[in-house]
């Protein structure tokens, strides 16, 4: 089984990458941005109080996350291994999945960050809001907070992978073909 968490600031193309990769790879995708966007879409207690925080650029807290991102790790049982996508974003968060990975004889693999300037990432985002309909996206106020939670809490877990040796990163900028490229070449040689 292969555990990849793909890392990376709001807008860097985890979500776009990860639509190759879980193809290319067998994987199961999860990404706790699009199972919150799920439940706000159908109304779920869930999603009432995630999109309170989603909304403002706030992470859900961790508590509300953990046990959902567990849930549909246990709901696809027969998977050949996952693709996390903006899970972990804290340090809970990554001791929580490390912890829940040990209990089933499994870990992750390796984390494998997609790198690019704020700037660029702003101005990707500002313009995603335009077709998306994401009120996160379309506010810079509430982009700019993002980024502030991303180097205050999900920014210190590059030092915790690090340090277990599972860190790599790869060049964000460039076509989307180049950095499936870029991204393959780190998994085919894990
Ligand atoms: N692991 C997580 N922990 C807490 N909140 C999360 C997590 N994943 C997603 N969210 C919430 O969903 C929002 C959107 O996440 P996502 O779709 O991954 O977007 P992006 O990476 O472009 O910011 C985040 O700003 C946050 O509010």
């Amino acid at each position: 089984m292969i555990n990849i968490v793909l890392f990376g600031k709001p807008g860097a193309g985890k979500g776009t990458q990860a639509e190759f990769l879980k193809g290319k790879y067998n994987l199961t995708h999860l990404s706790t941005g699009d199972i919150f966007r799920y439940n706000i879409k159908n109304g779920t207690d869930l999603g009432k109080l995630a999109q309170t925080f989603m909304d403002q650029g706030e992470l859900v807290p961790d508590d509300v996350t953990i046990k959902m991102l567990q849930a549909e790790v246990d709901n696809n049982p027969n998977s050949a291994g996952f693709l996390f996508d903006g899970f972990p974003r804290t340090l809970s968060q990554a001791e929580a999945l490390d912890v829940f990975l040990a209990s089933k004889s499994e870990s992750i693999t390796a984390t494998i960050a997609l790198e690019a300037d704020d700037e660029i990432l702003v101005a990707r985002l500002l313009d995603r809001g335009k077709t998306s309909g994401r009120p996160d996206d379309q506010d810079e106020e509430k982009i700019r907070n993002r980024y502030q939670e991303y180097n205050e809490k999900t920014a210190p877990l590059m030092g915790y992978y690090k340090e277990q040796g599972k860190f790599y990163a790869v060049n964000g900028i460039g076509s989307i073909d180049e950095i499936t490229l870029r991204l393959s070449e780190v998994i085919d040689n894990l």
